[in-house]
C-alpha cells in the first residue's frame, strides 16, 4: 500500500559533471524497479541533473530551501526557484542543518508549509542524539520534532510529506540503529501521526530510515513493517552501492 521510497542525499558532494555520470548509471535500476527512486543533489546541480533524468523514473530532490518566495535573503534559494526547475522533493530539517546552520523546529515548520504551498514534497528529517538516546528520552524528542514540524499542516497534505527518521548517532558513523529499534521508532512516529490525523492518514504516510544504510543492511531494514524506505547518504554516492540498495 505504501510504495517503497529510496532517496539518495548527496549532501555537499559531487560536481555537476560527477553528478551527471552518477545519475546516468542509475537510470536503468530506476526503470526496472517498482521502488520510487530520488536523488537529492546540491542546488547548483539541480538543473543539469533534471535535464539528464527528465525522461527517466528518477525523481529529483533539493536538500534545503528558504520558506519565502523571494526577497533580500542573500545566499538562499526559494521554493519558486526549485519548482521552476521541476524539483519533486525537498529535504527539510536534516540534522546537519539543525546542528550546523541553526535550523529549528519553527523554521522546519515554515519550510514544510511553504514547500506544500508550492507543490514540492517535503522529506522532513527527525532524530535524536546519542546523548538523548542514552538518557532514554529519544521518543519524547522525536515526538516533539514531529508535532512541531506538522503544526498547522492540513490533514489532506500529510501524505505528501515523507518523514525520515535519522538517529543522529547513526549518520555517517557506520553505526546503524538495529532494524528493530529503527522500526520501533518509525512505528512510534506513525502512532504520533495517527493521534493527530487519524489512522487513515497514518497508514498512508511514508516513513524512511536514514543512518548508515548500506547494501549489506538494507534488506533487514526494508523488511520492517513500519519502514517504507531509506534516506541514504554515503552509499548513494556510488552507482553500484545505490543500485544494490534500490534492489533490496
Ligand atoms: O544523513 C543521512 C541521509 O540524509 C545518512 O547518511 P549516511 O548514510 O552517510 O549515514
Amino acid at each position: 500500500m505504501r510504495r517503497p521510497f529510496i532517496a539518495g542525499n548527496w549532501k555537499m558532494n559531487k560536481t555537476i559533471s560527477e553528478g551527471l555520470v552518477l545519475v546516468k548509471e542509475l537510470k536503468e535500476v530506476a526503470e526496472k524497479t517498482d521502488v520510487e527512486v530520488a536523488v537529492c543533489v546540491p542546488f547548483i546541480a539541480l538543473k543539469d541533473i533534471k535535464e539528464e533524468i527528465k525522461d527517466s523514473k528518477i525523481k529529483l530532490g533539493a536538500q534545503n530551501m528558504h520558506w519565502e518566495e523571494s526577497g533580500a535573503f542573500t545566499g538562499e534559494i526559494s521554493p519558486v526557484m526549485l519548482k521552476d526547475i521541476g524539483v519533486d522533493y525537498v529535504i527539510i530539517g536534516h540534522s546537519e542543518r539543525r546542528q550546523y546552520f541553526n535550523e529549528t523546529d519553527e523554521t522546519v515548520n515554515k519550510k514544510i508549509k511553504s514547500a506544500l504551498k508550492h507543490e514540492i514534497n517535503p522529506i522532513v528529517c527527525v532524530g535524536e542524539t546519542l546523548e538523548e538516546r542514552e538518557k532514554g528520552i529519544e521518543k519524547d524528542i522525536v515526538k516533539n520534532q514531529v508535532l512541531k514540524a506538522f503544526d498547522g499542516v492540513e490533514k489532506d497534505d500529510v501524505t505528501k510529506i515523507v518523514i525520515a527518521y535519522e538517529p543522529i548517532w547513526a549518520i555517517g558513523t557506520g553505526k546503524t540503529a538495529s532494524s528493530e529499534d529503527a522500526n520501533e521508532m518509525c512505528a512510534f512516529i506513525r502512532k504520533t501521526i495517527e493521534e493527530k490525523y487519524g489512522i487513515d492518514v497514518s497508514e498512508r504516510v511514508r516513513i524512511q530510515y536514514g543512518g548508515s544504510v548500506k547494501p549489506h543492511n538494507v534488506t533487514d531494514i526494508m523488511n520492517q513493517a513500519d519502514i517504507d524506505g531509506a534516506l541514504v547518504g554515503g552509499a548513494s554516492l556510488k552507482a553500484d552501492a545505490f543500485t544494490e540498495i534500490v534492489n533490496f
